[in-house]
């Protein structure tokens, strides 16, 4: 069911410095910073040749790594994001798999304009999991 690693997400504390260290350390092609106020994040994408990284920033009130940076104040591994063809059909086969979709359960448009889906960390490994309509 699931087919390309579109990203993996590594939660900051500070956009700017994360995405120096990747342009000016590392040497990697980086994208302007993008706030996506309906995700509660300001994101970066690091652009590499198999796949990206996504950095992500808090950003509001109640954004969804806030808790998340409390626990590891120094940034981490958020998630992997996986594409698959029917993000529907993904979505109702790992239901009634017994995984739990976050939120709402129904798609969101996520930082490429596509449909998006959350799984819970605690149903794969300890690792949260976003799903991408590819
Ligand atoms: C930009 C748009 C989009 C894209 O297109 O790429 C994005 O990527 S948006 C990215 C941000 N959005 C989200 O993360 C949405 C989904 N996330 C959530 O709904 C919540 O963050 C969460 C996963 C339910 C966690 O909520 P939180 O309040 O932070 O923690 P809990 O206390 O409920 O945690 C329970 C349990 O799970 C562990 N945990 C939490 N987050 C992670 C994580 N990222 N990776 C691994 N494990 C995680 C947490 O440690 C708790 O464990 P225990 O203490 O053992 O119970
Ligand atoms: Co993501």
């Amino acid at each position: 069911m699931i087919g390309r690693l579109n990203h993996v997400a590594i939660a900051v504390p500070d956009l700017a410095a994360a995405t120096a260290l990747y342009r000016d350390t590392l040497g990697a092609t980086v994208t302007d910073p993008t706030p996506q106020p309906e995700h509660g994040v300001t994101v970066v994408f690091i652009e590499l040749p198999n796949t990206k990284i996504e950095l992500l920033e808090p950003l509001g009130e109640n954004s969804p790594i806030a808790a998340f940076l409390e626990r590891s104040p120094a940034g981490g591994i958020h998630h992997v994001c996986y594409e698959v063809d029917d993000i529907m059909a993904a979505r109702d086969r790992l239901k009634d798999s017994g995984a739990r979709v976050l939120g709402s359960g129904e798609p969101r448009i996520g930082a490429h304009g596509k449909p998006v889906l959350f799984l819970h960390p605690k149903d794969f490994n300890g690792t949260l999991v976003e799903l991408e309509q590819a």
